[in-house]
């Protein structure tokens, strides 16, 4: 709970002192408001601890994201169900998730694309979804489809290993012709998931994918892929090379995924390897915290003053306090990069690790978008005379992004039930005076 606070007697006054003019400047509405906007395939997430005996039984591959027929999806669910052994139901979606922590985070507005189930009975897994799914995060976008969203089974075993099996149900049936053109242009970024591409038969989830992705980079909007789960690069991974050198801005992937499509077990090695193709890149490797990798004008680099660190690429977060930049935006780009050891050094006990790589992905996007909005409604401001993607230093953000992480990993959902307090409990009084 936060608590009330103190309160001072100065503080309260008749509103007749109060000045008129300095009202109307701090009235809200004046001020440019920016947006952004995922599509995902809509799934509630329905969450079990089971065995290895439980996952041969219904034929699914530990550690997988994959999609299961209607036979498997009914028989998994009597069992779970007989042997009472669902732990919870909650809105998911790798999308979905981000984009809900990002309006939590942000207390600011992201739209969802995707489908929605025109007729929603109350504790439908569609109701579900709705409840679950913060008041910030715009659904009127949402296509209406004549069925049920999907169903995530995630099943989770000792070792706290997720395996996850789809039941489809109408997910993949958004249309290009849903996506609005005008929408996606005027976002502060457009995110995507890898798994869109994962679709068969009539299913147009694709092509939507594709409609939006070619607004977003007809219109100079960046396009944030994160990659989901490596089986899915690992079929094919110089298509996806070759995918995100074509479309994509920033890349977010962890270490396995970064193996997958670089080729490179090393994520600060990867993390290098993909900025070859894209501007910025966020690769969180667990108990190990995340790199990022980014760019900045040589004129514009700032050196950092934390002790410079060993590692594939010798002191490699030289340029760490630097914020980041597009490459097309520098003269001479140079690469910079930067370590995060998790918060707290992760906590004493972790309740579940699903999602903390989304909420780190949402606290990165988080920043971005505060650059932007400060751009709109402060444009003359010294700090846009470098051209920055970021509002913030590659180092600051990447402690951001592992703060975030750190309250999904001590709950039980991967999506954030509120903000990040303002003053952390865990630091003295006098590190805020
Ligand atoms: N075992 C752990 N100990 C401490 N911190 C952890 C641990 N696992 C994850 N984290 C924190 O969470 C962040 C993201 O974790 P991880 O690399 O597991 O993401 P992910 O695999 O993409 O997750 P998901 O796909 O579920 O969203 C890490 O950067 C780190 O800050
Ligand atoms: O195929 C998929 N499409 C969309 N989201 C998925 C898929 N598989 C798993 N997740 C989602 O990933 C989240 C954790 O990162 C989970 O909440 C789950 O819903």
């Amino acid at each position: 709970m936060k608590f009330p606070g103190r309160r001072r007697h100065k503080h309260y006054f008749p509103v007749e002192d109060k000045d008129p003019l300095i009202s109307q400047f701090h009235s809200s509405d004046r001020l440019t408001h920016n947006y952004i906007c995922g599509i995902d395939q809509i799934v509630v997430d329905i969450e079990a601890k089971v065995d290895q005996a439980f996952l041969d039984e219904f034929q699914l591959k530990r550690g997988m994201s994959q999609v299961i027929d209607s036979t498997i999806t009914n028989a998994l669910y009597d069992r779970l169900k007989r042997d009472k052994l669902v732990e919870y139901e909650f809105a998911g979606g790798t999308i979905g998730n981000t984009l809900h922590n990002y309006s939590v985070l942000a207390d600011d507005r992201s739209v969802l694309l995707g489908v929605m189930s025109e007729n929603i009975n109350i504790g439908s897994y569609a109701y579900r979804f709705l409840c679950n799914t913060s008041s910030r995060v715009d659904l009127n976008y949402l296509q209406p489809v004549d069925g049920p969203i999907g169903r995530c089974f995630t099943l989770i075993d000792d070792t706290g290993e997720r395996t996850f099996a789809i039941s489809a149900g109408l997910m993949n049936y958004l249309r290009p012709e849903s996506i609005d053109k005008a929408l996606v242009q005027n976002s502060s970024a457009l995110l995507i998931s890898a798994y869109l591409m994962r679709t068969q038969g009539d299913e147009t989830m694709t092509e939507a994918t594709m409609q939006a992705v070619q607004y977003a980079n007809e219109a100079g909007v960046p396009v944030v892929l994160t990659l989901g789960t490596k089986f899915l690069i690992e079929q094919d991974p110089t298509w996806w090379a070759e995918f995100v050198e074509k479309y994509v801005d920033i890349l977010a992937m962890n270490e396995e995924e970064g193996e997958a499509i670089t080729g490179f077990s090393d994520p600060l090695l990867a993390a290098d390897k993909a900025l070859d193709w894209v501007d910025l890149v966020i690769c969180t490797a667990g108990a190990r915290g995340m790199f990022m990798a980014g760019y900045v004008e040589e004129s514009f680099k700032r050196e950092t003053e934390h002790p410079l660190l060993p590692g594939a690429i010798s002191e490699f977060n030289r340029y760490e306090y630097s914020r980041a930049m597009r490459k097309s935006e520098c003269e001479n780009p140079i690469r910079m990069y930067t370590h995060s050891a998790p918060y707290m050094g992760g906590p004493d006990a972790i309740k579940n690790t699903n999602g903390a790589g989304d909420c780190a992905l949402a606290a990165v996007l988080h920043d971005l978008s505060a650059n932007v909005y400060h751009k709109l409604n402060v444009p003359n401001s010294a700090k846009h005379e470098q051209n920055a993607f970021t509002y913030s230093s590659l180092a600051q953000i990447s402690k951001y992004a592992n703060r975030a992480s750190y309250e999904v990993l001590v709950q039980h959902s991967p999506r954030l039930s509120r903000g990040l307090p303002e003053r952390e409990d865990s630091l003295e009084q006098a590190y805020w005076d």
